[in-house]
């Protein structure tokens, strides 16, 4: 019988009446485990753990939290191919992609371990005589967290550790597609000797148990990660409840990469390939808008081809592998979709877009490369997240630029160039929240700021010890000395 792999609720693993099977995208024989599908109910009970544990959780000594969040490091890096592997088996990313997703979940938590010991206040002088102010920060209280399928340790772990380092309490809903890693990552932090209650995890459908997250009058902010249509949902029913909701929102990206003439050709090629392609496309940094200038186009999509027909496509577990399989049937028919109708927008499709067989029933299908295509059409102005990249000739570096600009998204965006001048100008005037410069997009620090502008991201930013604008209220508190 296979194992049902339960919700956590006031530290009790708890098994609801339904599960689903996580299926293995590299080989659909393969079940990798069954998971609990969550209710409302159960929602309302890990809600209800979460108020109970928060007074108690949300006084503890900074060394407290410090040494649980440091245990879970510890045990994160040190099981990190065994999570990497159940990782890239679950969502199908190559098994280093997910060895090093793991890695980076684990260096996650050695870093809000310290800021557990770095959080400080301040003290200024009131424009009063007599009078001293205190400016100190407060844990929110309950924070509901959202998590999409694409980075299924990472994304649940840049949430809850800074929840945790700064004394809130956590109710999390995983992507129901992709579960496991974020029940062996809770599994770790719960053993690590959190308290009951402080976090929980409540699996199934987003439209059920992340509804009943977003309308629950206990929670006090939701952190959600996903697609915009999703975000905006979450955004409406966090204003309508009643106290409204603190959130944070990270959606979608249309990533531009620029490459002007005096561009290293071998740096940009491997930058556009690794941004656009590794990951399977399905990250939200990707690069999936190649801006190119006149004088080295030609020469750029013949390198990208011939780069390209050297990645291997194939099962995420196999060495040997560049490109996993799409994470699932729906995702690998709405790439196939976009490369229809960039092709009957004109486009030409130069490379890949097909369909592959492999020993093992997957979603395989071959990176696609398209060319002749313009910034109004769809295969630049919505997301695919896939394995799917259009390139769009420029005149000079100042059209470059205001493509790249010309988009409702603002995650991501890069420049490929020798020049210091442009690569200046470019990181100052691209408008969005990270800005690379002869580097992929995708594929950031953990220590640093993530997010972006406009339809991007709405909120303070996550990572880093900016985290602590979300995760924290700030006090200012008047003393008449
Ligand atoms: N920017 C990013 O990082 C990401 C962007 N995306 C984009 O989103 C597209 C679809 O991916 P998908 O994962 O389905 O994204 P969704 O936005 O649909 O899902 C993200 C999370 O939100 C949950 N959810 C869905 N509906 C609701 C709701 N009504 N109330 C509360 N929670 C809800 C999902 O639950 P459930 O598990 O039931 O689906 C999942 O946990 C991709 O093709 C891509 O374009 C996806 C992943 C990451
Ligand atoms: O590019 C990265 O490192 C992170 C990408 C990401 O967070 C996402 O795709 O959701």
């Amino acid at each position: 019988m296979t194992e049902i792999f339960k919700n956590l609720i006031g530290g009790e693993w708890a098994g609801g009446a339904k599960a689903s099977r996580n299926i293995n995208p590299s080989n659909t024989n393969d079940v990798v485990g069954e998971y609990t599908q969550g209710s409302v109910e159960d929602l309302n009970n890990a809600v209800a753990a979460a108020k109970a544990a928060f007074p108690a959780w949300s006084r503890t000594t900074p060394q407290e939290r410090y040494e649980i969040l440091k245990k879970a490091s510890d045990e994160i890096l040190a099981r990190k191919e065994d999570l990497g592997r159940l990782l890239s088996r679950e969502e199908g990313k190559t098994l280093p992609e997910g060895i090093g997703e793991a890695t980076r979940a684990g260096q996650i938590f050695a870093f809000f371990a310290g800021e557990c010991l770095r959080l400080a206040g301040e003290a200024i002088p009131s424009v009063r005589p007599g009078v001293g102010v205190e400016i100190t920060r407060e844990p929110v209280g309950i924070i509901g967290m959202i998590t999409p399928w694409n980075f299924p340790i990472a994304i649940p772990g840049w949430k809850i550790a800074p929840a945790l380092a700064y004394g809130n309490c956590v109710v999390i809903k995983p992507a129901d597609l992709v579960p496991g890693s974020a029940w062996a990552l809770v599994d770790i932090i719960q053993r690590a000797g959190l308290p009951k209650g402080v976090l929980n995890l409540v699996m199934g459908r987003g439209s059920v148990v992340g509804q009943a997250l977003l309308e629950h009058k206990d929670v006090h902010a939701i952190s959600f990660t996903g697609s915009v249509g999703t975000g905006r949902k979450v955004a409406e029913a966090c204003i309508a409840s009643n106290p409204m909701k603190k959130i944070q929102l990270e959606m979608g990206g249309k990533n531009p990469l620029v490459v002007l003439d005096d561009a290293d050709l071998k740096i940009a090629v491997e930058t556009a390939v690794n941004g656009a392609f590794f990951s399977t496309g399905q990250r939200c940094t990707a690069s999936s808008r190649l801006i190119v200038t006149e004088g080295i186009h030609d020469r750029f999509v013949e390198a990208a081809i011939e780069r390209m027909k050297g990645l291997v496509v194939d099962d995420a577990l196999k060495s040997g592998t560049h490109i996993g399989p799409v994470v699932d049937q729906s995702q690998l028919d709405q790439n196939l979709k976009y490369v229809a109708i960039a092709k009957d927008e004109g486009a030409k499709l130069v490379w890949g877009g097909e369909l592959l067989n492999r020993e093992t029933p997957g979603f395989y299908m071959q990176p696609a490369l398209l060319t002749e295509t313009t910034n109004a059409m769809r295969i630049s102005r919505e997301e695919v997240f896939g394995p799917v990249a259009n390139v769009i000739r420029a005149k000079n570096y100042d059209e470059a630029l205001a493509i790249a600009n010309d988009t409702e998204f603002g995650l991501a965006a890069g420049i490929c160039t020798t020049s210091l001048k442009h690569a200046t100008h470019f990181k100052r005037n691209s408008e969005a929240g990270m800005v690379m410069v002869n580097l992929p997009t995708a594929g950031v620090d953990y220590h640093v700021p993530f997010g972006g502008r406009k339809g991007s991201s709405y909120g303070p930013r996550e990572q880093g010890a900016y985290a602590k604008e979300f995760y924290t209220t700030v006090k200012t508190a008047y003393t008449l000395a």
